[in-house]
């Protein structure tokens, strides 16, 4: 079957894969209004074309940390890639190590963060870290990290307690026992019970404050990024605590039901902090690295000739003039 967009692939996905495992892809919390919003929100955005502007030629390219990636989209941190496909984030790794973006790496991953750096060792990477009760474990993973070669850490902060997802709840969702953390292999063998998802309950620390930035910072020299952030205070104190940047996310709807869609909030309510951040997920299920090159390749192209029908002929072309929200 052609695979022509990215809808082709979520649906491969929810027919290939278990019902249960498509469900914990598919999630979000309580009623899925933040979820579905994401969405729906993206189908609001308007674009005001320009013409007559000579795109013969359109470059997509553009820099993150002052290195080149071949186009604004990266992969966001998503745990449990070997639930799709036997070769996991090492697949994911590959892929997008060769279509030379940014792949942020979960610290819920079933390959380690060992395994995905061998796997595509040019590859251009971010952290995705949790602060743990016991901050050991953290600060482990980030000198793991750090010695690797990973560019910065992505400070997960909207998940103090997991989003009550119901579809998990009634599947009793958990991976399975083939599949493991592997960042944590050994660390929590003994101490685990109740579990939740196949991980130890309670782990992650629910008082995590702003105080924690500066902790994290004293243990690092890493650029840290908070993903998580939602409203104009908060990205105000994330700069007065001197991080490097923030993703403006709502974690895909699957933890605070009833806050905003994230793309809308990138745009709206905090314009100049933000840029879009785009996501994949059901490609690594089709055919592993293959289906994500696939993707990506899907994105690059759609995205090079939505710039070109728009008028831009390179990144730095585009600008907030260029985008408006439609009302509901
Ligand atoms: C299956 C799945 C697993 C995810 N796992 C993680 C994770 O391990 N760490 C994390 O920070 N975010 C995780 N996320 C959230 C995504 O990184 C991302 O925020 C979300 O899919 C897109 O929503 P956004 O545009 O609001 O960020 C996961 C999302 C999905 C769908
Ligand atoms: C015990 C917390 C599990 C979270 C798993 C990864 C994640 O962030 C998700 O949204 O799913």
């Amino acid at each position: 079957m052609a695979m022509v967009c990215l809808t082709d692939f979520e649906e491969y996905a929810k027919a290939h894969l278990s019902k249960a495992t498509w469900d914990y892809y598919a999630a979000g919390a309580d009623e899925c209004c933040t979820r579905d919003d994401n969405l729906l929100a993206y189908k609001r955005i308007r674009l005001r074309p320009r013409i007559l502007r000579d795109v013969s030629v359109s470059d997509t390219r553009t820099t993150v940390q002052g290195k080149e990636i071949s186009f604004p989209v990266g992969i966001a941190p998503t745990a449990f890639h070997c639930l799709a496909w036997h070769e996991g984030e090492v697949a994911t790794a590959r892929a997008t190590e060769g279509l030379n973006t940014c792949y942020i790496t979960s610290t819920y991953s079933t390959c380690s963060v060992e395994e995905i750096a061998a796997a595509a060792p040019s590859g251009y990477r971010w952290f995705q870290l949790y602060v743990y009760r016991e901050r050991k474990l953290s600060e482990q993973l980030v000198h793991r990290v750090e010695a690797l070669g990973y560019k910065a850490l992505v400070l997960t902060v909207d998940v103090p307690y997991t989003g009550k997802r119901r579809n998990d709840i009634r599947n009793q969702f958990r991976l399975p026992p083939h599949l493991k953390v592997k960042n944590f292999e050994g660390v929590f063998e003994e101490t685990s019970v109740p579990e939740e998802y196949g991980i130890p309950a309670n782990t992650l620390d629910p008082s995590i404050s702003w105080k924690d930035i500066y902790w994290l910072q004293s243990i690092t020299r890493l650029p840290i990024i908070i993903k998580g952030i939602l409203t104009k205070e908060d990205a105000e104190l994330a700069v007065e605590h001197g991080v490097q940047g923030i993703i403006v996310s709502n974690h895909g709807g699957r933890q605070l039901d009833g806050g905003p869609a994230s793309v809308h909030s990138g745009f709206c309510t905090l314009p100049g902090y933000s840029d879009r951040q785009a996501v994949i997920i059901s490609c690594v299920i089709y055919q592993g690295e293959e289906g994500v090159r696939e993707v990506l390749q899907i994105l690059n192209d759609e995205f090079r000739l939505s710039m070109a029908l728009s008028g831009c002929r390179n990144v730095a072309e585009i600008s907030r003039n260029l985008v408006q929200f439609s009302k509901l």
